[in-house]
C-alpha cells in the first residue's frame, strides 16, 4: 500500500469518530516549533574569548562533527529542517553572535553581531527567538548573576539582558513575527542557604529594572525560566517556579515552564491548564530529564503525549510558545534536532486526531469506563499512516527515512571537519 493508500484507510477510521484529518494536518502546519541551535555544537557558541560550558548545566559525549563556526552551524540546521515537516523558527543565545574575532563583552552586544542569522532566517522563511547568555562566563563564575550581592555583577548582566531584548526586537521588526526573549539564570546554592529572601529580592530588583526599558510586544517578547536544582545549586535556586510564576503574573510576562526543572513525578502537561487561566500565553522548554535536568533528545513518551493533548484541546495552539532545550553529544547532531523535533510535532498530531470533544463530554457526563475505553482504544488507531501522509505532503522523508540524508551529510560535511 502506498504512503496515501494506507493515509486514506486511516482517515476512514478517525473519521467514523468525527475527527476532521484534513483539517488536523492543516492545524499542524501553522504551529511552530523554536528549535534551539545550541543542540549543534554543545552550547560552545562563537564569542572570541570563550568560556568552558558553567551554570549548572552539562553536555556529555565526543560525537564527531560538532559545528565550529557560525556558517557550519547553520549548514547543520539546514539539513535537519530539510528533514522536519512544517516552517519553524530558531532559538539563539546571545553567544552566538558573530563579532569578527573582535572581543565584544556580552553587555555591549549589539544587533549588528546578528546580521547573518536574521539574513539566513529570512532565507529560509524562520523566525527566531533569543536568549541571553548568563553563564560561560567570569562573572558567572561563583554561579551568580541577577541576583548577585556585588552591585556592579548585577548591573552587568541587567545590562546584557537588556540588550538582548533589543536584539530580539530587532528580530521581530526584521522577521515579522515577534521574538521571545527568555531569561534563564543559574543562581543558587549548593548548600542548605541561611538566607532565601535576600537573593529572591535582588533579583526581583535587577528584573524590575531590565523590564523597566521598554521593548514594543509586536516585536518582543519576554519570559522567565525557572529551576528547581542545577549542579552547584542542588539546595536552593533563587528562580525557583513560585518566583517565576509569581513575577509574571504581576508583570504581565511569560512563565516559562522547562520539562526538565521540576521534581521527578512533577509534570508540566498538568500545569498548562492552570497557568492558562491567569495567563494569556506560556513557553515552553521541551526536554527529557533522566534522573536528573539531563536534557536527552525528545522521546514521544506519556509525558509529551500529554503535553500535546494538553496544548490541543484547551484549543492553545497560539497561546503556547513551543521551545525545545536538549543536547546530546553522543550521537549525530543533526539526527539529535531532527528525532527531538519530530517528535514534538508528532505529539502534537497526535493530539490533533483524538476525538477530544467526545473525550471531554464523556467525562462531564461522568462515563469514566467509555473515556478510559476510547482513551486506550485510541492509543492503537492508525496514527504512524497520517504522519507518514503529511511528511510525504511536506516533501520531508517518511518514516526512518532521514536518516539516509544524515549518513551522508556524515560523511560527506560533519567528518571532514
Ligand atoms: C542553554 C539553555 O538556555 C539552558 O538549557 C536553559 O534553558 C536551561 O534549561 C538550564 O537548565
Ligand atoms: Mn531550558
Amino acid at each position: 500500500m502506498s504512503v496515501k493508500e494506507s493515509f486514506e484507510a486511516a482517515k476512514k477510521q478517525y473519521e467514523q469518530w468525527g475527527v476532521d484529518v484534513e483539517a488536523a494536518l492543516q492545524k499542524l502546519q501553522q504551529i511552530p516549533i523554536s528549535i534551539h541551535c545550541w543542540q549543534g555544537d554543545d552550547i560552545g557558541g562563537f564569542e572570541a574569548n570563550p568560556s568552558e560550558l558553567s551554570g549548572g548545566i552539562d553536555v556529555t559525549g565526543n560525537y564527531p562533527g560538532k559545528a565550529t563556526t557560525p556558517e557550519q552551524l547553520r549548514s547543520d540546521l539546514e539539513m535537519a529542517l530539510s528533514l522536519i515537516p512544517g516552517k519553524h523558527r530558531v532559538n539563539l543565545h546571545a553567544i552566538y553572535a558573530e563579532t569578527n574575532g573582535e572581543v565584544v563583552e556580552r553587555d555591549e552586544i549589539e544587533p549588528k553581531h546578528f546580521e547573518n542569522w536574521v539574513a539566513w532566517a529570512k532565507q529560509h522563511g524562520l523566525g527566531l527567538d533569543f536568549n541571553p547568555t548568563l553563564f560561560s562566563h567570569a562573572k558567572a563564575e561563583d554561579g551568580l548573576t541577577l541576583s548577585h550581592p556585588d552591585e556592579s555583577i548585577r548591573e552587568f548582566w541587567i545590562k546584557h539582558c537588556i540588550k538582548s531584548r533589543k536584539i530580539a526586537e530587532y528580530f521581530g521588526k526584521e522577521l515579522g513575527t515577534p521574538a521571545l526573549t527568555n531569561i534563564w539564570i543559574p543562581d543558587g546554592y549548593k548548600d542548605i542557604p541561611s538566607d532565601r529572601l535576600t537573593p529572591r529580592i535582588r533579583l526581583k530588583e535587577s528584573l524590575d529594572k531590565i523590564y523597566a526599558v521598554e521593548t514594543d510586544e509586536h516585536y518582543n517578547l519576554d519570559a522567565v525560566e525557572s529551576k528547581v536544582f542545577g549542579i552547584g545549586s542542588e539546595s536552593y535556586v533563587v528562580g525557583s517556579h513560585e518566583f517565576y510564576l509569581g513575577y509574571s503574573l504581576k508583570n504581565n510576562k511569560l512563565c516559562l515552564m522547562d520539562t526538565g526543572h521540576y521534581h521527578p513525578t512533577e509534570t508540566v502537561s498538568n500545569k498548562i491548564s492552570s497557568m492558562l487561566l491567569f495567563s494569556d500565553k506560556l513557553a515552553l522548554h521541551v526536554s527529557r530529564p533522566v534522573r536528573w535536568d539531563s536534557d536527552h533528545v525528545v522521546i514521544l513518551d506519556d509525558e509529551l503525549k500529554e503535553i500535546g493533548l494538553e496544548i490541543v484541546r484547551n484549543d492553545a495552539t497560539d497561546k503556547v510558545l513551543i521551545g525545545l532545550d536538549f543536547f546530546d553529544a553522543s550521537i549525530n547532531r543533526v539526527a539529535a534536532w531532527t528525532i527531538g523535533t519530530r517528535n514534538m510535532i508528532k505529539a502534537l498530531l497526535h493530539a490533533l486526531l483524538l476525538p477530544n470533544a467526545k473525550l471531554k463530554q464523556l467525562q462531564e457526563e461522568g462515563n469514566f469506563t467509555e473515556r478510559l475505553a476510547l482513551m486506550e482504544e485510541f492509543k492503537t488507531y492508525p496514527f504512524g499512516a497520517v504522519w507518514d501522509f503529511y511528511c510525504e505532503q511536506m516533501g520531508v522523508p517518511v518514516r526512518e527515512t532521514w536518516l539516509e540524508n544524515v549518513k551522508t551529510y556524515e560523511q560527506e560535511v560533519l567528518l571532514k571537519r
